[in-house]
């Protein structure tokens, strides 16, 4: 089975791996097309190497590999693969029977390392949903230890592998995909920088840089991420494009030459609310599909200084954005994927 050459020499490719009915179609059904989990039930196995184009702050190749696949036949060009994948994510279903998964993950991880040392390993024990809180956490330990042991039985006990427990009925699927794409991103401890630097300049409690359409986050400031936290900020990207969509001018009204309010509305997608808390959030469209999304403690301050002094800094923190990425290129991607870069 070939793989185009022209898939293999993206820069940022996201190889995704495991046995079958793992859970692999689903994740990227989920997280790049927006699909509702349930409709994942009636997804068909996938027979044959499929890849999705994914243009972000960096342009993005993810490549799911059918279960039933043997990669290592001599007809499989498995190296020129793996060579050009910066990370493996492997996905374990925690509901099932695991320990095939984990020799396999540890056969691919060998002759991964031997032909890229460079590869991020990322498993994503998967399906956590079914599973009670402690046995979620007794399934991950044991699905450590016993990659371990697999690995070092390989000669590969220094081997990093990162693990998340996910589901995609829930946020951690876009939680685990944030850190594993941030890892692909070179410039990553830049753009920490820079929101840190806002944060401590506009009373931001916490701030992500949002891909819209995934709502995966490319960057966040280094205080540590709470999920609910983080859950908030999604749903609030959801609402303000749902809002943005319903008060597009028609395609009717703009040929007609009618003025709406709407025809007035500045294109850049802005979005700000107080929550039950007295805390504010506040989105922005930023470059390349992204938004910043903050939430900002105005504490004694009142709420139109805190949100003028938020702008200001913002404005700046786009400048810089757009200043450092005005020379890379978008590859446009797949027809199929809805992209919100066209609005800028
Ligand atoms: N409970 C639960 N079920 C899931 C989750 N993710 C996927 N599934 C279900 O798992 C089943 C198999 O998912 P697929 O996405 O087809 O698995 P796959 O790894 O792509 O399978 P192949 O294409 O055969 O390699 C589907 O019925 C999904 O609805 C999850 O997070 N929780």
């Amino acid at each position: 089975m070939e793989v185009p050459s022209s898939e293999l020499d993206s820069k940022a490719m996201i190889l995704l791996m495991g046995l079958r009915k793992g859970g692999k179609s689903s994740i990227c059904k989920v997280v790049f097309h927006n699909m509702q989990p349930l409709d994942t039930l009636y997804l068909e196995s996938t027979s044959n190497p499929t890849v999705e184009h994914f243009s972000t702050l960096i342009d993005l190749a993810v490549m799911e590999l059918p279960g039933q696949l043997n990669y290592f036949e001599p007809n499989y060009d498995s190296e020129r693969l793996f060579k050009s994948v910066g990370a493996l994510v492997y996905v374990i279903d925690s509901q099932d029977e695991y320990m095939s998964a984990i020799t396999n993950l540890a056969m691919i991880m060998e002759y991964a390392y031997k032909v890229n040392p460079t590869i991020n390993i990322e498993v994503l024990i998967h399906k956590v949903d079914g599973l009670s809180e402690e046995f979620k956490v007794d399934a991950q330990r044991d699905i450590m230890r016993r990659t371990g042991e697999e690995l070092l039985e390989l000669g590969l006990d220094g081997a990093q592998v990162s693990f998340y427990l996910t589901s995609i009925f829930d946020h951690s699927i876009y939680e685990a995909f944030s850190r594993i794409v941030q890892k692909l991103i070179p410039e990553l401890s830049f753009l920490e920088n820079m929101l840190d630097n806002l944060t401590q300049h506009s009373k931001i409690e916490k701030a992500f840089l949002f891909d819209i359409n995934s709502k995966i986050y490319v960057s966040t400031d280094s205080n540590p991420v709470d999920i609910q936290v983080y859950e908030i900020c999604a749903e609030f990207v959801d609402i303000s494009i749902d809002l943005y969509d319903l008060y597009k001018p028609s395609d009717s009204n703009k040929k007609k030459g009618i003025k709406g309010p709407s025809s007035h509305r500045p294109q850049e997608l802005k979005n700000v609310s107080q929550l039950e808390n007295g805390t504010i959030i506040y989105l922005r469209q930023m470059i390349r599909g992204l938004a910043l999304v903050a939430i900002i403690r105005p504490d004694d301050m009142d709420m139109e200084s805190c949100l003028t002094v938020a702008d200001y800094n913002v404005d700046i923190y786009k400048k810089s954005l757009e200043e450092i990425w005005k020379n890379s290129k978008v590859i446009l991607p797949n027809p199929n994927i809805q992209t919100f870069n066209n609005q800028e």
